[in-house]
């Protein structure tokens, strides 16, 4: 961290949410292109910036369809918006299709080339008659569905760790009876971090990043617990109030980990008192890596530092509302203070391979 960081976030606080987004992005774009658009001084390339830029209209232009997404008799009034949204997925298309052409070209040079998400898709479209179009829309879902969400998730999950120092501590106590303190961790510990994994699953139950889950249309006139749904309707499901009920929980609205250790509560569309990720044919298909993204921010993040609220203010103090929409941010994003706690040659940048 340089002298300026290092001032504001001792006086300030770091505001996360800017560095979750990175880590989501990078993992994500990793994954899907398997590319960093950022090189090891942190610098983003011109595709990297257009590619951001482009994320970041999608979700502009999705925002403001959305009214008449639920209304449809309203769409005649958007028409600017349709046009938008056309030339926002032209834009996309040219980049995209780059992206794909660099890795077909990298197949045909060398038989050994690393396969990604976009390799797998490109290597099964005949097989599967897949149309470029398809796997554009493929790509892009990856993108969408699982960039916002999982930094939203690991924000409030960061939040509840300020607030609550009690459980922060014992995650660090776990940490070190597990880890120790002279290296970094790496995926394979999460399985021999129970309290961890606690953690991860009551901010899920607590703070759903989609709390309505995606909107259902039924496809024919159905009864459901004495309630008439005419084929046609939209249909939302509440997960956020179900996983705040006091008839399905016991004392709902505290963060107290220590439940899943006394219940093994599923979270991944098997137990309807628990459904982050919904649940049945159209159950989130990223649920394991969402997890296992949001479990690997948390767990550097508290490994590496103890977060405190910033200089003069109160935890008790943090505003905790939703910021209303599809996917649910904190209205106002947290700023924390962060200490480190490992030796200091483990916060170097370390090599990674391209
Ligand atoms: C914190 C992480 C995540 C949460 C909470 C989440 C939540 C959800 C929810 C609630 C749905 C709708 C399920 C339903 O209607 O029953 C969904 C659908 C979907 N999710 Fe996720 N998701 C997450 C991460 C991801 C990731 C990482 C990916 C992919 C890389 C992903 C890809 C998708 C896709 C493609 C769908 C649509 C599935 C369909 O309609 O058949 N999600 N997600």
């Amino acid at each position: 961290m340089g002298k300026k960081k290092n001032k504001e976030n001792r006086v300030k606080g770091l505001q996360l949410r800017k560095y979750l987004g990175a880590v989501a992005f990078n993992n994500i774009t990793r994954l899907a292109f398997g590319k960093r658009f950022v090189n090891a001084e942190g610098v983003m390339d011109e595709q990297g910036l257009e590619f951001k830029a482009i994320v970041s209209n999608g979700l502009k232009i999705g925002a403001s369809l959305s009214i008449a997404e639920h209304i449809p008799w309203l769409r005649w009034m958007f028409p600017a918006d349709e046009k938008a949204f056309a030339k926002h997925g032209a834009r996309r298309d040219i980049l995209t299709r780059a992206i794909m052409e660099e890795h077909t070209l990298a197949r045909q040079k060398s038989s050994g080339a690393k396969q990604h998400f976009v390799d797998a898709l490109l290597t099964l479209k005949d097989q599967y008659d897949l149309s470029e179009d398809t796997i554009i829309g493929l790509l892009w879902d990856m993108i969408t569905a699982g960039m916002d969400t999982t930094a939203i998730t690991a924000e409030w999950a960061m939040a509840e760790m300020i607030k609550n120092p009690r459980v922060q501590q014992k995650v660090q106590e776990e940490f070190d009876r597990v880890v120790g303190l002279d290296r970094i961790l790496t995926e394979p510990d999460f399985s021999r971090l129970p309290y961890l994994q606690c953690v991860v699953k009551e901010s899920f139950r607590l703070h759903p990043p989609t709390p309505l889950m995606l909107p259902h249309r039924s496809n024919a006139h159905v009864k459901i617990g004495g309630y008439d749904i005419p084929k046609g309707s939209n249909v939302h499901v509440n997960v956020w109030a179900v996983a705040r009920d006091p008839a399905v929980w016991k004392n709902p609205l505290e963060f107290r980990p220590e439940r899943f250790l006394e219940e093994d509560v599923d979270m991944k569309g098997h137990d309807f008192r628990l459904l982050p990720f919904g649940a049945g044919r159209r159950v989130c298909p990223g649920a394991q890596l969402g997890i296992n993204l949001v479990t690997s921010m948390m767990s550097h993040l508290l490994h590496h530092f103890v977060w405190t609220p910033p200089q003069g203010t109160k935890a008790d103090e943090i505003d905790m509302s939703e910021n209303p929409g599809l996917v649910t941010y904190m209205r106002v994003p947290v700023q924390a203070v962060a200490t480190p706690r490992l030796p200091s040659d483990l916060y170097k940048r370390v090599p990674y391979e391209k």
